[in-house]
């Protein structure tokens, strides 16, 4: 396998992908020249032949750039990779490229999309519906029946109330407590959850 990026998110991928004691990684790959090595992996900075046959994860917390990677790479996506002490529910859809954290959850009946982030604690209620991209951070709960839109990103311990809808390319702050549907691309924070701007379609 492949491992896109070597940043602070990819040492918890590579992390994750050591826990489940496959030990697949082939090779890290990060257009960074100053970023050598990572974990103890080298990190290469071009692609070469050997490499298009491997199947790959993208380990940048970005949901913008992880989506462009994406639709650049002709490899295949790698299978969902789902941290030991993840709990899954095996009444539930994850598509490829997606990653579970240590410690989350995902209830029943659950739809997850390709190459979302489910970070460390997390928790996805049952029938909650995620599309592509979507990055739950770290100790955020996502109540039953609430629907993510592509690319959104839920920040960190952020609570979305049952059946809420939330837009594509939203930014749930960390901390914010979301009661009400949210729009596409608005910024929202707080308790109970403002909308305070919207995001551009820029990589930052
Ligand atoms: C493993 C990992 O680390 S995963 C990463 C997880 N990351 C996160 O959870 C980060 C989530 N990001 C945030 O919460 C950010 O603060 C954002 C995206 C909501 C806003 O960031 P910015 O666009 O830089 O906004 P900025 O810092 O200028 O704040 C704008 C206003 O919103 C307020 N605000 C910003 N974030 C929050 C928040 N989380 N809760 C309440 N108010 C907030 C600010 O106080 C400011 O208010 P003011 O205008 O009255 O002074």
């Amino acid at each position: 396998m492949i491992v896109y990026g070597a940043s602070g998110h990819a040492k918890v991928i590579i992390d994750l992908i050591d826990s489940i004691g496959i030990s697949s990684i082939d090779y890290v790959v990060d257009d960074n020249p100053d970023v050598t090595s990572i974990l103890g992996y080298k990190v290469e900075h071009k692609l070469s032949g050997a490499m298009t046959t491997l199947d790959y994860i993208i380990a940048i917390g970005n949901n913008r750039i992880r989506q462009r990677l994406a639709g650049e790479l002709e490899q295949k996506p790698c299978l969902p990779l789902v941290h030991p002490t993840a709990v899954v529910s095996t009444h539930s859809i994850l598509d490829v490229g997606t990653v579970v954290m240590a410690s989350s959850s995902v209830n029943p009946s659950v739809k997850i999309g390709k190459h979302c982030i489910l970070n460390t604690g997390s928790l996805v209620e049952h029938d909650v519906e995620l599309e592509d991209f979507v990055h739950i951070s770290p100790g955020a709960v996502v109540a039953g029946n609430v629907k993510i839109g592509t690319g959104t990103h839920v920040g960190a311990g952020a609570v979305i109330i049952p059946g809420v809808n939330i837009g594509k390319w939203v930014t749930v702050g960390a901390g914010a407590v979301i009661i009400k549907d949210v729009p596409d691309n608005a910024v929202v924070v707080g308790n109970p959850g403002r909308i305070i701007k919207y995001n551009s379609n820029k990589d930052d």
